[in-house]
């Protein structure tokens, strides 16, 4: 079997990781496996682990480490015939130690936005949460303000995308993110990205991921879109 691309993009909230996954997932066919959207579809199901880290989403908190391992773990566990690019997991030291325990990461890429970029995004951001499609009023706007583009259902903004929401979540992201930064850039595989715009970041992750996924991924999994 030709050999498989594993991937993480970290970043603050706002940051990008969903808009730019989305691209890598259509240029290069990785699977985009975002650990938010996974626990959204976890909780609208009720499962054990779902309803569990309802508790702690619904208070601004992050869901325990165990938790986020055991359910990410057991997802990447049915793709390991799949390259994939995770968002949003491994967010915590513990988190990456077990991930890198039970796979090896080619590339992370790591979103440096500066913080009155990550208000502004976040303040005109909305979602259709059943499928996860994110807008932006100034970046990509739905066809009808308040609509998704694909289901004609109603768009709504998270709670904690407020501005005065964002700055303790962005402390906390920092203190959280730091030493999974430093363990990717100790292993040689961080890639940093700074800008305010993800149209002038992209064509540097794209040479990148072009330069590092091997070309015999097979027809299946490599759809090139130009
Ligand atoms: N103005 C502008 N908005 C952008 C740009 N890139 C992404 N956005 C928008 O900014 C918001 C945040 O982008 P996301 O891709 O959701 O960021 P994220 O890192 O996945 O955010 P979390 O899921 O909260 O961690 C969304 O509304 C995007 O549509 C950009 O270059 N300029
Ligand atoms: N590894 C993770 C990923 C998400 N989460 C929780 O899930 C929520 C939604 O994740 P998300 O990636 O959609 O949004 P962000 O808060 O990361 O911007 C986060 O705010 C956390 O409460 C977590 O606790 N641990």
């Amino acid at each position: 079997m030709s050999k498989l691309f594993r991937a993480v993009i970290l970043g603050p909230p706002g940051s990008g990781k969903g808009t730019i996954s989305e691209r890598v997932a259509n240029s290069f066919g990785l699977k985009h496996l975002s650990s938010g959207d996974f626990l959204r579809e976890n909780i609208a199901a009720k499962t054990e682990a779902g309803v569990l880290a309802k508790t702690y989403i619904e208070k601004g908190a992050l869901v325990p480490d165990h938790v986020m391992t055991r359910l990410m773990l057991s997802r990447l566990e049915e793709m390991t015939r799949h390259s994939w690019l995770l968002d949003g997991f491994p967010r915590t030291l513990a988190q990456a130690k077990v991930l890198n325990s039970a796979f090896e990461l080619d590339v992370v890429i790591s979103l440096n936005i500066p913080l009155e970029t990550l208000k502004e995004r976040l303040r005109h951001r909305w979602i259709h949460p059943a499928s996860g499609r994110v807008y932006n009023m100034c970046f990509n706007p739905p066809r009808v303000q308040g609509v998704d583009d694909i289901s004609g259902e109603p768009l709504i903004q998270h709670e904690d995308d407020r501005p005065e929401a964002l700055v303790a979540r962005l402390r906390h992201y920092k203190d959280v993110a730091k030493p999974v930064i430093d363990l990717y850039r100790a292993k040689g595989i961080l890639h940093m990205f700074s800008d305010t715009e993800t149209d002038r970041i992209w064509p540097y992750i794209s040479s990148l991921l072009s330069t590092k996924i091997p070309t015999d991924l097979g027809d299946a999994q490599r759809v090139r879109t130009h």
